[in-house]
């Protein structure tokens, strides 16, 4: 089915957290995107949204990076041919160096046009079988033990289905021995964000009584082989995060023995397609994988509940609801969590509606792109 985008709009929106997030590398209420909207010839609209954020911290890639990808690079490759499948895009983009979140946000809009036009939800496009999907909550780091244990308890009675919460050195073993001493049986695990080395082996091992799920990304954003080293030392699995970008970067991982989970981040590893490829990967050598967060709004949550429809997903992700992170989220219904449950919406696309006004509301500034008709 050719797919007609007749022009693409660009939004800059800023958002302000319900609370602050930190982790180890600093924290930031205000939200800063980019929301991607492919309009077809038929008036209907695909969303995608970006997952850089306005500073390099979590990768190289920011808001005006991102920008200048998408103006200069990624659409003018979106318009130059047609597109019959949006599976076609990851391969046109590999043209283009690295910059995996802007490539995700704009292979992202083309899925939803692609599974409206097919008049299917998203997650039947991408070959998800589940109708709904079981949810975790992400804790950034809190100023005291005590401020941390009240949130859980929160998450807790809400029905989260897994606790994750942040270390560092410093603000590890006893933190998670408060919590197991409150919490002995809730499902728990720890993200590291890159703040150990490998001569912080005898801390980590340390972890391993208090039997955790996982431990994320403990040691270097880019690492794979050093995490193959820690990971026989340790009981616990190690889970990675920013180390893995591409297919290949899971295949040299399970390769490795790097880790035992992989977290997915669409914008991460570059879309969706990707995405697809490394689940099939990790399904195949018995690896579970799960659906990290980066604080998205309502078009980004959707498209991170669509890909937690495949099988091989099959541990809570961080997929909180909408009221978790906004007054008011850009999308209707907004995603709501029930006893850690997301119901998948089956509405063609990404199921639901993005709603304007909002998104009006919060955008800096716009910008629109047309694909040039032939003279
Ligand atoms: O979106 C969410 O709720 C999860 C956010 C979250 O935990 C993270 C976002 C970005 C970088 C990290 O701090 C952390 C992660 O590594 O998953
Ligand atoms: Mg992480």
């Amino acid at each position: 089915m050719r797919l007609e985008i007749d022009y693409i709009i660009l939004r800059y929106l800023q958002m302000e957290l319900k609370a602050p997030f930190t982790t180890s590398f600093g924290t930031f209420q205000t939200k800063e995107f980019i929301l991607v909207e492919a309009v077809d010839s038929n008036g209907v609209s695909g969303w995608g949204e970006s997952v850089a954020f306005s500073a390099p911290w979590y990768s190289e890639e920011t808001v005006k990076t991102n920008w200048h990808m998408l103006e200069d690079f990624l659409i003018p490759l979106a318009f130059a041919e047609p597109i019959d499948h949006p599976s076609e895009l990851s391969k046109r983009f590999g043209a283009i160096r690295q910059n995996h979140m802007a490539k995700a946000a704009l292979e992202g809009a083309v899925w939803d046009l692609y599974a409206k036009r097919l008049g299917v939800p998203l997650y039947q496009a991408l070959g998800g079988t589940k109708r709904e999907i079981e949810v975790g909550v992400s804790i950034g780091i809190q100023p005291t033990v005590d401020e941390l244990l009240r949130i859980i308890e929160r998450y807790v009675t809400q029905g989260y289905r897994r606790m994750k919460v942040k270390i560092k050195p410093g603000w590890d073993v006893g933190v998670i021995r408060e919590v197991r001493r409150v919490f002995p049986d809730v499902p728990l695990m720890a993200d590291a964000n890159s703040a150990y080395t490998l001569a912080d082996v005898e801390r980590l091992k340390a972890l391993d009584e208090f039997g955790l799920m996982m431990i994320e990304q403990p040691l270097a954003a880019d690492d794979l082989v050093d995490h193959a080293q820690l990971q026989p030392l340790l009981k616990t699995p190690i889970c990675l995060d920013e180390s893995i970008r591409s297919f290949d970067d899971a295949r040299k991982a399970l390769h490795l023995g790097s880790c035992r989970i992989i977290n997915m981040k669409i914008g991460r590893i570059g879309g969706l397609q990707e995405a697809k490829h490394i689940h099939d990967l990790c399904r195949e050598h018995g690896v579970p994988v799960w659906c990290g967060g980066m604080l998205e709004a309502g078009v980004g949550r959707a498209h991170n509940i669509a890909i937690t429809t495949l099988e091989n997903f099959t541990l809570p992700g961080d997929t909180a609801a909408s009221s978790h992170y906004w007054e008011r989220d850009i999308i209707v219904p907004e995603v709501e969590v029930h006893n850690g449950l997301i119901r998948v919406p089956d509405a063609p696309g990404i199921g639901y509606e993005v709603d304007r006004r909002q998104v009006e509301r919060y955008t800096q500034f716009a910008k629109v792109y047309r694909r040039s008709l032939p003279a």
